[in-house]
């Protein structure tokens, strides 16, 4: 039974996937009222109004995935939840036609003093001259920021007749011809618009990014729109630019801290301003709230998501065709950290024939949770593997190669570590399974599954013989048993399987024997 806590207000409508879904109890309350049962909960579900700290993060240890009813994940601490191993998703664009529309709604209102002047009629006034606007039609809108906001405005704006020119530092010359918009500069946009409305995400280079420094290149009267993220427009730069009346209005969705309390900007007549409305309508709030719905419950059913914003985004087809690679990379890893136990520097993983030409990054992250598993305390998994491993100082890199492996598909992982290299090689074989094919240049085959242990050795006679009997001495029935050697009388190795772990006074009488060199015990 998975619980799931929503803890901001959602569409039921939306939530109904969750609510009737068999294996899942679904709880609505906001998180700080659920203090006593939050290390419960397996998703967490929030709009923009929780805030998902380390510190809450913290206090979820079942916390598996966190899901963003909407675009923005400024109120998710995603580093936190990537060190924890809980995977964030959002649903990317179920609300963009509403904050599109909400956009062009305050574009109008502004130009047109709509606010005000029915404002102004509700007051019984009849004041016809105090609100002369200004058409839309042949004006230039420099929209900061082409994704899917910025675009679907674009659209818009152009059957109004209206010249778009775009800053967009991601955005190609064809996408840019495609949707038939100018790319300019930040420069030449702040110099040639006559509205500039801003749809980026908040980040360090769009902070403040229409600004003090700025707002002096801008045209006198122009206007300027906030539907994204507070901040991405600073308010207090606004202020002597508004009073000395070269700001002609300004209309805001989205503060710098929401709720604004006793805002400076609001007095200002030429000031607009909605309360985070963008999202607010029934048709985008039931989008999100049933995307998110429905790629929780495929997560939790131990199938991909599309929409995670920590993870590398692998579509259906592309994870089934992974999978039996990701699984065996996982096994490869974990055999390797528990046969080489020293300190490790670097990893590498050399993917040959048809698993070369799959989406392979996933396929490394699964090997490194793999190895870090038996060596760190927290969860370790695809999401969090990558940032762990770079905490410990351990290095790593991927190599694609044409093959030469003799198999199908082979992977090899090298290790170094302070004083030894260990390098394991691995095949998928449809119908068949995973087969580590290689330890250290020793040519082996075995499944790696269940209780095993891993000896070095020197190839003489009857080392074999010793440790069978030795093992049939204790009662413990030999499962499977693959030797390697090198050359006559050289280096050699034994990989055996058991159907149950062997204790650690067997291990040590094991290593007892004469010509044994190690012996490690390996739990898959
Ligand atoms: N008001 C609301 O209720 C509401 C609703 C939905 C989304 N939003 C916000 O709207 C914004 C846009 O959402 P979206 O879905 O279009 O996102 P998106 O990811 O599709 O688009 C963002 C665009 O910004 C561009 N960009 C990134 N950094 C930039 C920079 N430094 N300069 C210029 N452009 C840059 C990206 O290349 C991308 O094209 C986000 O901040 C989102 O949180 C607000
Ligand atoms: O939840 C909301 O209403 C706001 C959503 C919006 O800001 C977003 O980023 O999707």
């Amino acid at each position: 039974m998975y619980r799931i806590l929503v803890s901001d207000s959602m569409s039921a409508d939306g939530l109904q996937p969750l609510l009737a879904a068999e294996n899942v109890e679904v709880v609505q309350k906001k998180a700080s009222e659920a203090a006593e049962e939050l290390h419960t909960f397996h998703a967490l579900l929030v709009r923009s109004a929780t805030k998902v700290t380390d510190e809450l993060i913290a206090k979820m240890p079942s916390l598996k995935i966190i899901a963003r009813a909407g675009v923005g994940i400024d109120n998710i601490d995603l580093d936190a939840a990537t060190k924890h191993g809980v995977v964030v998703i959002n649903a990317p664009d179920g609300n963009t036609i509403s904050t599109a529309e909400h956009t062009f709604a305050m574009m109008t209102s502004l130009l047109r003093h709509i606010p005000q002047a029915n404002v102004s009629v509700k007051s019984n006034e009849w004041n016809r001259t105090a609100f002369v606007g200004t058409e839309l039609y042949g004006k230039t809108l420099g929209i900061v920021g082409l994704g899917r906001i910025g675009t679907e405005i674009a659209k818009r704006a152009q059957a109004f007749g209206v010249n778009v020119l775009v800053f967009d530092p991601f955005l190609t010359r064809d996408r840019a011809a495609k949707i038939s918009v100018k790319n300019a500069s930040l420069d030449e946009l702040l110099e040639q618009a006559d509205i500039i409305t801003v749809h980026t995400p908040l980040t360090k280079e769009t902070k403040g990014l229409i600004g003090a420094k700025s707002l002096p290149k801008t045209k006198k009267g122009v206007y300027l729109l906030n539907c994204a993220r507070g901040g991405i427009i600073d308010e207090e730069a606004l202020i002597p630019f508004l009073e000395n009346g070269h700001i002609a209005g300004v209309a805001l969705d989205v503060f710098e801290t929401e709720p604004p309390v006793d805002h400076p900007l609001l007095a200002f007549d030429n000031v607009i301003a909605t309360p985070h409305l963008g999202a607010s309508t029934k048709e985008a709030q039931l989008n999100v709230a049933a995307q998110v719905a429905q790629d929780v419950l495929h997560f939790l059913d131990g199938k991909m998501v599309t929409t995670s914003v920590n993870l590398p985004t692998l579509t259906k087809e592309v994870f089934e065709k992974i999978q039996p690679f990701y699984k065996l990379a996982k096994k490869m890893g974990n055999v390797i950290s528990q046969c080489m136990k020293e300190p490790v520097n670097d990893i590498s993983i050399k993917y040959e024939g048809s698993v070369a030409e799959l989406e392979t990054s996933f396929i490394t992250k699964s090997m490194i949770a793999g190895f870090l598993t038996p060596r760190v305390a927290s969860n370790v998994n695809e999401v969090n593997a990558g940032m762990i491993a770079k905490e410990r100082g351990i290095s790593f890199s991927e190599k694609n190669t044409s093959n030469q492996s003799g198999y199908e598909n082979c992977i090899t992982v090298t290790i170094h570590g302070d004083q030894t290299t260990f390098e394991i090689k691995g095949t998928h074989i449809p119908h068949y399974g995973e087969r580590i094919v290689g330890i250290n240049s020793f040519n082996i085959d075995f499944y790696p599954s269940g209780h095993l242990i891993y000896i070095q050795h020197t190839d003489k006679p009857g080392v074999i013989g010793r440790v069978g009997r030795i093992l049939g001495d204790h009662e413990v029935n030999i499962a499977t048993m693959q030797v390697g050697r090198k050359n006559a009388g050289g280096e050699a190795i034994m990989m055996l399987s058991f159907d149950r772990s062997l204790d650690d006074a067997l291990l040590t009488t094991l290593s007892e024997i004469d010509d044994i060199v190690s012996i490690r015990a390996i739990e898959l």
